[in-house]
Parts: C-alpha cells; structure tokens; sequence
C-alpha cells in the first residue's frame, strides 16, 4: 500500500531530513515512529501525503507514483489520507460539528452526504453531546478528537498522525491511542510518530526508529522499553 524505494529528502537550505528510506507498509498496519528531536520522523510521514516532496527515490502510495504526482492531483492522494497533528488545528470560530463540517464541504460533498459524515465520525469519537461546542470550550484530549474526527469522516484508508499526544496527559494519550486502534481494527492503516514510549507496549505492534534522517530499526514489539 505504502512503499518508500531509496527516498531522500534535502530541504531548501541543504539540510538532510531523510537519507536513502526503504519500506513498506501492508494495509491495515499499525506503525509507530520514534526516534530522537530533530530525527526525520515529521520529514518521513510528509513525504506520505505530499506534504513535502521527496528529491530523491521513489513513493508509491495506493498505486500513486508520490514523488512524480502532478500537482492537479495530489487532492486525489490526500483524500485518502486522513492527517492529524499534535497541535490539533482546529478552527476556533467554528464548532465540533462546523470543523468536520468544514472539511467535508471543501472536497464538494453534497450537504446531506456532509452531514451524514460528520455526525458518524463525531459520534466515533464519543462527542455527539458536544458537537455545538467550540474548541475552547473543550478539553485537549477532546479537541484531539474532534480533529481524529475531522480526519476520518470522509472515511480514508490511511491515517497519518503526527505526536498527536504531545500535549495530552497520560488519560488522555491512552483515549487518543485508543480510538486509533479502533480505527486500525477496522481495517485502516496508522502511521503514529511519537516521543511517548510509553504508548508503545499494549499488543504487538510494528516499531520503526528513524534517527540522523534513516531507518535505524524495524522491529514487531509487543512492549518496547525505553533505555
Ligand atoms: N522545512 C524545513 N526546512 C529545513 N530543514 C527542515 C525543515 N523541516 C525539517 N527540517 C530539518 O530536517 C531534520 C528532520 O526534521 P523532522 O521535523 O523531520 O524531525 P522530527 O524527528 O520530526 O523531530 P521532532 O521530534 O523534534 O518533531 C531536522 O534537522 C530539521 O531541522
């Protein structure tokens, strides 16, 4: 689903974020990224959605060719690839509903379709009571929900997530980490970067450990223990 062939990526001021990248991802896996500040894993999970183009190697996701995707169809890529970020980006003038409303409305889904989608994704997430809330009216792990929520209405195959417990505590996290798993259980692909080791021991899952811009490690963990 997910193949990295010999990807770099050597940003605009001549710095390496990733050197010469090899794998692949099945659907339906459960990958966490780690490594160290600085290491390459924001850089690797761009290169997925065209975030960031790669200049070296090849990408191929679903059957699209990543680094060669002409620019008019990279829409067509990262609708099926829902994204999620530490800092959650939501739309603080707009409510729970509004900003998975939102999203839904800018790829031109007629508005029954926008409906329907959005209430099914915010009620996945365990918000439907909250759903004329605006984010600062909600907690951080409810507002990280509210964005899973945002990512996952259209019903992409692949989510891509970012820390996206960075600014949680540890209930929280454990929620966050939770609704992911569903989701993999479900049959959708999770791409997580995280510095949380913690959240990386609860059944057997694929661990990659990027530093210095390569793939140090590939391993299957059924609990990873910090040095
Ligand atoms: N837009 C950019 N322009 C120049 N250099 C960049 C850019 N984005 C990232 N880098 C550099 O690429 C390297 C990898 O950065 P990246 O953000 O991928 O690391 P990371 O592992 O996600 O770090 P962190 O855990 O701190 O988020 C770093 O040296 C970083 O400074």
């Amino acid at each position: 689903m997910i193949e990295f062939t010999n990807v770099s990526k050597k940003y605009a001021n001549g710095v390496i974020g990733l050197h010469n990248i090899n794998i692949q991802i099945e659907p339906g896996e459960f990958l966490f990224v780690i490594g160290p500040s600085g290491a390459g894993k924001s850089s690797f999970l761009k290169m997925i959605n065209r975030q960031e183009k790669s200049t070296g190697g090849q990408i191929m996701v679903k059957g699209l060719n990543v680094s060669k995707l002409n620019r008019f169809k990279v829409p067509k890529l990262r609708r099926q690839i829902g994204v999620v970020f530490q800092d959650f980006k939501l739309l603080q003038k707009m409510t729970v509903y509004q900003n998975v409303a939102f999203a839904l409305e800018a790829i031109g889904l007629p508005s029954k379709e926008v409906r329907a989608k959005a209430v099914a994704a915010i009620e996945l997430v365990g918000l439907t009571n909250k759903m004329r809330f605006y984010p600062n009216q909600l907690s951080g792990g409810e507002q990280q929900r509210v964005a899973i929520a945002r990512a996952i209405a259209n019903n992409p195959d692949i989510i891509i997530a970012d820390e996206p417990t960075g600014n949680l505590d540890p209930e929280n996290s454990t929620q966050i980490v939770n609704i992911l798993k569903k989701l993999n259980d479900e049959g959708k692909t999770i791409i997580m970067a995280t510095h949380d080791h913690e959240l990386i021991f609860e059944q057997d899952c694929r661990v990659i450990t990027i530093d210095h811009g390569t793939i140090f490690s590939d391993e299957v963990k059924g609990y990873y223990e910090t040095n």
